[in-house]
């Protein structure tokens, strides 16, 4: 059995979208960042390349290369789990803290949920996904942290 960690931030501004998970959520402020964005995926991306000791997202997918501007995050996750089952790693359980002010995630749950099972090719009750205000210590962040447990 393997575990990895990994998390990540990033400032919201406005003029951009907010994905997490891969879906689009409705906010009047979006993720400031080289890619699509997603805190979310980009934890889960970092958290599948730290149980095999393969460094972070910015070391495969560097914010200086122009084929990852603007590029939706789930590019970089499946690459981390193509990478991890390569050395015979198989995802087995997911854990996703989100941690946002604003907008309310609770009422995109199950759909936030669907998406990361097809994502991860999990079954929804091995993913758990807790969403989390940060109490005004980052109001203009989004912010995520994951764990993930593998076989191999
Ligand atoms: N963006 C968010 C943040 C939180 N929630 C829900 O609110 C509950 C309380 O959050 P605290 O950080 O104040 O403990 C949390 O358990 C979530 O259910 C949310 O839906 N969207
Ligand atoms: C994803 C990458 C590449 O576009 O950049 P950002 O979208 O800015 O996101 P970050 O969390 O800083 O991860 C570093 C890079 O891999």
């Amino acid at each position: 059995m393997r575990i990895g960690y990994g998390e990540d931030s990033h400032r919201l501004g406005e003029g951009r979208p907010l994905y997490l998970c891969g879906l689009e959520i409705p906010s009047p402020l979006g993720a400031l960042a080289h890619s699509d964005g997603d805190a979310a995926l980009h934890a889960l991306t970092d958290a599948l390349l730290s149980a095999y000791g393969l460094g972070d997202i910015g070391l495969h997918f560097p914010d200086t290369d122009p084929r990852w501007q603007g590029v939706r995050s789930e590019v970089f996750l499946k690459e981390a789990l193509r990478q991890v089952e390569a050395r015979g790693g198989k995802l087995v359980q997911a854990s996703l803290v989100l941690i946002l002010d604003r907008p309310k995630l609770s009422p995109h749950r199950e759909a936030l949920l669907e998406n990361l099972s097809r994502l991860l090719g999990l079954p929804q009750d091995r993913i758990g996904l807790t969403f989390k205000t940060s109490e005004g210590l980052a109001p203009e962040h989004v912010q995520a942290r994951a764990v993930v447990l593998l076989d191999g």
